[in-house]
């Protein structure tokens, strides 16, 4: 007898599920922390968009209202999602381009006010871009990284991060919610202990925005980034956001000096002179087309409430951790059992895994795989139902016995 039934509809956001492209079919969808669906809403969006802002307005476009979209929209997904006041958010480039200006424009910035603050620390469970650019960055700039090492099924703790911390540390960078085990971490807490030291400290907010609240100004962040294409269901590619407290802009400077982070870019002067607030940290043309499908989802978030659709992540996180528990004996969870300390998604170990990834694939369910031994069931909250878990995690039980 099906489990899941009564919980959709008890289900206070259920309704929402019919507002994706492919939510009527039997597709099992796991996989919403990587891409997520399209918002039905968006063809006719971008339909629009290409027929009257684009064609209509041609060039006109950029004075009327482009060259103000990425931190207007960045305000948006501010005040939306990451609980950051306007004039603090910006839309454009990749989580990995914003990872470099950023993590640049902190370490200079402290280095040059303390010297002796040659260190960033980072997680050896990072997401690899991460700790890639931070690596690069080291070299480029002279500075040492010192590894926090994580186990893969958790994240830092707030003793490792004062271990780790000191009077060398210039910058901290960590992901809020872990890509492998979607581990929780304590933002409020290790961003005390990583000023306590008197150090800056970025997170990383790819598998949060949209599906765990945020609150960035009342952590007193100094620096995040994080993508659009997951929760916010932007896109593949779509453009990736920066966050920069306004305690800070000033000081910062960020290394690529393009003319749309100038002062006055349409003055086509000799020199770079950076623009105030935000937009310094802007480089070239911002990717319009691509903010346009991000705003259908910031609608439904903002119609639901970030707070609903956490209650329905939890909600559906522990539904497939006990269907997990109860059908599929022979694997172990690699989440955080206490959802206080989960993000949206549930690993769950195997080292057959990776062959039943394939064979669900086949099959048109859809998690994805993650080393070592890794099933990783993503849950987009407004697109996702406790039926499609159910279907997901029976078909993971066939698929393990018939691998077997
Ligand atoms: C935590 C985290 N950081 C960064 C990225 C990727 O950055 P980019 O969009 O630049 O590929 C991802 C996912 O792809 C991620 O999960
Ligand atoms: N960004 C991705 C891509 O361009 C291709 C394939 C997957 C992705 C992902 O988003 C992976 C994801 N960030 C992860 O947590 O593993």
């Amino acid at each position: 007898m099906s489990t899941a039934a009564p919980l959709d509809a008890a289900d206070p956001l259920a309704h929402f599920r019919e507002r994706f492209v492919g939510a009527e079919s039997d597709l099992v969808y796991f996989d919403g922390n990587s891409l997520g669906r399209p918002v039905a809403a968006t063809a006719g969006r971008l339909g629009a968009f290409v027929r009257d802002d684009w064609g209509g307005r041609l060039i006109r476009g950029w004075d009327e209202q482009w060259m103000e979209l990425p931190t207007r929209l960045g305000d948006d997904l501010g005040r939306i999602c990451l609980g950051a006041a306007p004039g603090q958010t910006a839309i454009g480039d990749s989580t990995t381009v914003w990872l470099y200006k950023l993590i640049r424009a902190a370490v200079d910035h402290v280095v040059r006010t303390d010297p002796a603050r040659t260190e960033i620390v980072i997680d050896t469970d990072n997401f690899p871009t991460d700790r890639y650019v931070a690596e690069g960055i080291a070299a480029e700039r002279g500075l040492t990284l010192r590894w926090i090492e994580v186990e893969t099924s958790a994240g830092v703790t707030a003793d490792q991060l004062r271990e780790a911390v000191g009077e060398r540390t210039a910058l901290v960078v960590l992901c809020h919610v872990a890509y492998r085990a979607a581990w929780l971490a304590d933002a409020p807490e290790l961003t005390r202990i990583a000023h306590d030291a008197g150090a800056l400290v970025l997170w990383d907010l790819c598998h949060s925005a949209g599906s765990v609240p945020v609150a960035l100004d009342g952590w007193d962040a100094d620096l995040a980034v994080g993508c659009t294409y997951k929760y916010l269901n932007g896109g593949p590619g779509s453009p990736a956001f920066g966050y920069v407290n306004a305690r800070l802009q000033a000081d910062l400077t960020q290394p690529i000096q393009g003319w749309m982070g100038h002062a006055d870019p349409f003055l086509m002067g000799p020199g770079y002179a950076p623009a105030k607030g935000m937009r310094r940290f802007i480089s070239g043309t911002p990717p319009i087309l691509g903010m346009v499908a991000m705003q259908s989802m910031l609608e439904l978030v903002e119609e639901a409430g970030i707070e609903a659709i956490r209650a329905k992540s939890v909600a559906l996180t522990s539904y497939a951790v006990e269907l997990a528990d109860t059908t599929l004996p022979a694997v172990t969870l690699a989440s955080p059992r206490d959802p206080a300390q989960r993000g949206g998604h549930v690993t769950l170990h195997h080292d057959r895994m990776r062959a039943v990834t394939a064979r669900l694939w086949e099959r048109d369910v859809i998690p994805d795989y993650r080393d070592p031994g890794g099933l990783r069931i993503g849950l987009s909250p407004l697109s996702t139902s406790f039926d499609e878990v159910e279907r997901g995690l029976e078909a993971v039980a066939t698929a393990l016995r018939e691998t077997s």
